[in-house]
């Protein structure tokens, strides 16, 4: 599918689809559970991913009504899988996964989409093998298909902590249910920290310790300086009442707020709801628009943000710990005046696409001058005039998002390609944004 967007005027009210990292995280707790209900889970195709490989170990996923999975567990116990597990598309939950396969007495097989099976995998294989388990890439190359061969007992183990967080959140939710327990040495900083932190609310939430070794807790992000983390074994999964609430997704808000930012009418507001306060580092996507002179309030106890049309100016943020921020800053800077400066950016190279330079190239076509380095991104804002374009979105979700954003300020057509992927996160992201008044088309 191919999306056509015109320069618009929003104005209205948007809820923000649940979260993804949340709703991986508690489907797979309740599989390491005898059984909880979910409530509000993301229905979209990457959480769709950590529901098959949760039945692939045993589990049932039933949907309950609208609003809920009845999720009964494998408890602690998954069963070697009849079948290769395919990830699609998803990174969370390859590695999310790829630890639970280790606690199981026999082979599982990992696959996924052509982009997942280009993501790195090796500082997990690695560690999983350091802890006695037979854990390859079928290529050799540290990329899917993986095979992996428990069980897991648990022990000591080193890994980086500059690649993907999602390996650390694997060890802790799969080493709870070990006989010794794991401990992690991280060799490296922690990037992406918050989604630890995310891990540890839901293990906490069902009724699973693991902590940070000495954290310094900055930003009152838990997880933040790190040296390690640790959780012991022999721990029950479940939750209070066998019952999971997610909450709103910020990554998923970041579009809207800054689709307000740029292009609320005159005396318009977009008004995101679902909006409560977690553990989500990508909430920081309010206070970056208010440094950038976005008029934005967020009423936390109402979980509401507002935001009306700004005139914005460039900013430097680092995106260490708010990796997927990152398109959405990109499309902001290229509409604001002066620089807008994406620092410490460098993981982002290994999502779904290498997002750092499918920015910069996008942006380019429509307009923007932006520089691109390693581990910095400048979008050169006073010298970018947007003007409408056929941009390519690279199965990603976010670059689609972002750059459907841009093109409700570029002057005529912006064609996003291949838009169809925002299933991975937010199916109805066309619909909603419609409904706030914006000019598009789809075909
Ligand atoms: O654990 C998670 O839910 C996620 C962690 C982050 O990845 P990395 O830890 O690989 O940076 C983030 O980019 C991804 O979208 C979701
Ligand atoms: C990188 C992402 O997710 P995952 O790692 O689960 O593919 C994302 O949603 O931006």
């Amino acid at each position: 599918m191919d999306v056509h967007i015109s320069p618009s005027a929003l104005g209205g009210t948007a809820r923000a689809p649940p979260s993804k990292s949340y709703t991986h995280r508690a489907i797979l707790a309740a599989g390491y559970s005898d059984g909880a209900t979910v409530y509000d889970p993301l229905d979209s195709a990457d959480p769709r991913a950590t529901q098959r490989a949760v039945e692939a170990f045993g589990g049932t996923v039933e949907a309950a009504g609208d609003d809920a999975l009845e999720i009964t567990g494998f408890d602690g116990v998954p069963e070697v899988p009849d079948n290769v597990i395919d990830c699609a598309n998803s990174g969370t939950t390859m590695r999310l996964v790829t630890a639970t396969a280790a606690l199981a007495d026999g082979g599982t097989v990992l696959t996924g989409d052509d982009s997942l099976r280009s993501r790195p995998q090796g500082p997990l294989l690695d560690a999983l093998t350091d802890l006695g388990v037979r854990a390859e890439s079928t290529r050799g190359n540290g990329q899917a298909p993986l095979v992996i061969e428990g069980p897991l007992a648990g022990g000591t183990v080193a890994i980086p902590g500059d690649v993907s967080s999602q390996y650390i959140s694997a060890l802790l939710m799969a080493g709870a249910v070990t006989e010794e327990g794991i401990e992690l040495e991280l060799t490296t900083d922690l990037k992406s920290a918050p989604y630890v932190d995310i891990t540890l609310e839901v293990l906490e939430d069902f009724g699973v310790t693991a902590e940070p070794v000495g954290a310094t807790g900055t930003g009152g992000v838990r997880s933040a300086g790190a040296d390690g983390f640790v959780v012991e074994g022999n721990q029950t999964y479940a939750p209070e009442d066998g019952e999971y609430h997610v909450p709103g997704d910020f990554s998923s808000m970041s579009y809207l707020l800054a689709a307000g930012a740029v292009a609320a009418g005159d005396g318009e507001e977009v008004v995101v709801e679902g909006a409560q306060p977690s553990a989500q580092g990508d909430s920081a996507i309010v206070e970056i628009l208010d440094s950038m002179g976005a008029d934005i309030a967020w009423d936390k106890d109402a979980g509401e943000i507002t935001v009306s049309g700004s005139s914005l100016s460039g900013t430097t943020v680092g995106v260490g710990d708010t990796p997927d921020l990152l398109p959405t800053i990109a499309t902001l800077g290229a509409v604001a005046e002066g620089d807008t400066v994406i620092e410490n950016c460098e993981h982002v190279r290994f999502k779904e696409t290498d997002r750092v330079s499918a920015m910069a190239t996008e942006l380019e076509k429509l307009g923007a001058s932006v520089t691109e380095e390693q581990a910095t991104l400048t979008i050169h804002g006073s010298d970018s005039s947007l003007s409408g374009a056929t941009v390519e979105g690279y199965h990603d979700h976010r670059v689609i998002m972002s750059l459907a954003v841009a093109g409700l300020v570029a002057d005529g057509t912006t064609t996003v390609t291949g838009a169809d992927h925002v299933d991975v996160s937010f199916p109805n992201f066309f619909e909603v944004l419609s409904s706030l008044g914006a000019e598009l088309s789809r075909e």
